[in-house]
């Protein structure tokens, strides 16, 4: 089962990973395997020491001292002495080199967690618009912030896990070697202690692990929510719910992440009792028997040392094991978004010189409820068409599939002769300029949100600006550079759709798509505007979704969506 769980990490690691990735990660295990040398060596090296000093005349009875001292001419004093040294200067190097493991290590994990927040943002934002409408924006957040955060931290863990594995396995090679016996004694003292340790753990930093998952979904989701209805919050009076709501989740969130993150302290404080209670047994069982603990010494001195490292070293284990259960959800999460495959789609370029044509059309979101069905029409380039319907007919269907945000579940899409496939939509799409019922506005400038970038084109925007009868209500604020608020919040709902449409103008697009743009304003604003959008889209071809027949009276082609098909309408004169 651990075993299994090991294999599965991995995979999931592997599947967030690039190849690149990978292989620095076994460079990593590289330089966590000399780190595990360089660690046996040090603690081989201080016992001889510390025996020499001990007892100097050693040096003549060991044939390692003896080549030492006559190979360099050296007396007694002297192979102390640079013995020494060369024990200063290995230790100053082991604590350069751990460092810098460690460094690269944190290195790798800090540029993990930018790579995978970065690349998940830039997947979601591939994902096709149909599968965008099915998520809650508030889990995509939670998962590039929180979730990518702690499936870093598991990679982490991963390496501390592979890196301290090695160290035990060389300190024990050489207690083994130096005694068996005890060394026996130990591992199963320590082993029996582990099984049980892991039995409480364990299940407990899974369980929280799930538990933190589950809330960080239902603290974004409120928080998002509440701040999207700030107003009905307010005017409904809701705020104590809400904020009950949140504090409920917070409180559970705290409570898991606070054990979830003490767990790591539990086995290193019953290792470290037990290491010294082995050690004391035999010291004192030392005494027992043959009267004094001498003769043993030495061999008690290296499994000190040796415990000294082994034992902060299996708490590291323990604590990292546990903390990937810990984190486990978030790295299975963060893997089963990027197995999602959304292709980049090609730049296609498609023609548009003379009609878009309809071809029995059939679309549905969910396959037992069909929205549209066998829909054709064809609308010659340049023309102004408008479709009206009943509320939830399926208007904004129909325009989402003419600007390609869906795919017809049957039928085609031809623009001129060339089928619009999704080799075709980026290209298309370009030709497009999309005015929606609700416009977003961002916390920026009045430029910014009508370009949507950073430099825009003063020019360009100031004509707009007059198109849309924005100029002379910016110009007495301060110009392009006038601020809207998050959301447009300092703007009137009507100001905020002509906004709006000075945004679908900027490019000059050859496609107008007005979706119940006009309807937040009055009348004759309204038809000052459309008038307006008429005049200087001679040359481009408008769509109009509307519930106002006053609006579309200039076009020629009007059709009404009724019982999932297309029929052409007729406006009443009165
Ligand atoms: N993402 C979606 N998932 C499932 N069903 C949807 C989705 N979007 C719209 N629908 C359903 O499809 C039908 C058509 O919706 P659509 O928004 O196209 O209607 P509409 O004519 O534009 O309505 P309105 O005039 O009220 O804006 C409705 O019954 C709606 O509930």
């Amino acid at each position: 089962m651990r075993e299994n769980k090991m294999i599965s990490t991995w995979r999931s690691i592997k599947a967030i990973t690039t190849y690149q990735d990978r292989k620095y990660i076994y460079f990593l295990g590289g330089l966590s395997f000399l780190v595990s040398i360089i660690e046996s060596i040090g603690i081989s090296l201080v016992v001889p020491f510390i025996a020499l000093v001990q007892r100097p005349d050693v040096i003549f009875t060991n044939r390692y001292f003896s080549k030492f001292a006559t190979t360099f001419s050296l007396d007694t004093k002297q192979v102390i002495v640079y013995l020494g040294i060369i024990l200063i200067a290995f230790y100053i190097g082991r604590a350069l080199f751990n460092t810098t493991y460690y460094f690269l290590l944190h290195k790798f994990s800090s540029e993990q967690k930018h790579k995978i927040t970065v690349g998940l943002f830039c997947h979601y934002l591939r994902m096709p618009y149909k599968d965008f409408l099915e998520r809650n924006s508030s889990v995509l957040m939670k998962n590039i912030d929180i979730e990518a955060a702690y499936a870093t931290q598991l990679i982490l863990h991963f390496l501390y896990l592979f890196s301290e594995f090695l160290t035990i396995l060389l300190l024990y090679s050489i207690l083994i070697y130096v005694n068996w016996q005890i060394t026996v004694f130990l591992t199963i003292a320590l082993v029996v202690q582990i099984f049980f340790l892991e039995k409480c753990i364990s299940p407990l930093a899974k369980s929280m692990g799930e538990q933190r998952t589950r809330n960080n979904k239902v603290f974004w989701r409120v928080m998002k929510d509440s701040f999207a209805n700030f107003k009905m919050l307010k005017i409904l009076s809701r705020q104590e719910k809400t904020i009950q709501q949140i504090e409920n989740v917070s409180k559970s969130l705290s409570r898991s992440n606070a054990v979830g993150n003490s767990i790591g302290i539990i086995p290193r404080n019953f290792l470290e009792t037990t290491g010294i209670v082995v050690v004391i047994t035999i010291m004192i069982c030392s005494v027992y028997f043959y009267g004094n603990a001498t003769s043993i010494i030495t061999t008690i001195s290296i499994f000190f040392l040796a415990l000294y490292r082994i034992l902060p070293a299996l708490n590291r284990i323990l604590t990292s094991y546990n903390q990937i259960l810990f984190t486990y959800p978030s790295l299975e999460i963060i893997a089963d978004e990027f197995a999602k495959k959304y292709d980049d789609l090609p730049d296609n370029s498609i023609e548009f010189t003379s009609q878009i044509e309809l071809r029995n059309v059939c679309f549905h979101y969910a396959s037992d409820k069909p929205i549209l069905q066998d829909v054709s029409f064809c609308i010659p380039k340049n023309s102004k068409v408008a479709f009206v319907g009943e509320s939830g007919s399926g208007k904004t269907t129909l325009i989402d599939l003419i600007i390609a945000l869906y795919t017809p579940n049957g039928g085609q899409i031809y623009i001129d002769n060339e089928e619009l496939t999704p080799d075709f939509y980026l290209n298309w799409r370009k030709k497009i300029g999309y005015i929606p019922q609700d416009i977003y506005l961002f916390d920026g400038t009045l430029a910014q949100n009508i370009s949507l970038c950073l430099h825009s084109d003063e020019a360009r925007i100031i004509q707009v600006l007059h198109q849309t009868n924005l100029f002379e209500f910016f110009a007495s604020r301060e110009g392009l550079e006038t601020k809207v608020g998050d959301g447009g919040v300092k703007l009137s709902g009507g100001q905020k759709q002509r906004v709006g449409i000075a945004r679908a103008l900027y490019n000059d697009p050859e496609i107008l798509v007005l979706d119940e743009a006009t309807s937040a304003l009055d009348e004759a604003t309204e038809k000052k505007i459309i008038d307006e959008i008429y005049n200087i889209s001679k040359n481009k071809t408008i769509f109009i979704v509307t519930h106002r027949l006053s609006t579309i009276q200039n076009c020629e082609f009007i059709y009404e969506i009724k019982n999932r098909n297309v029929r052409k309408f007729v406006l009443s004169s009165d």
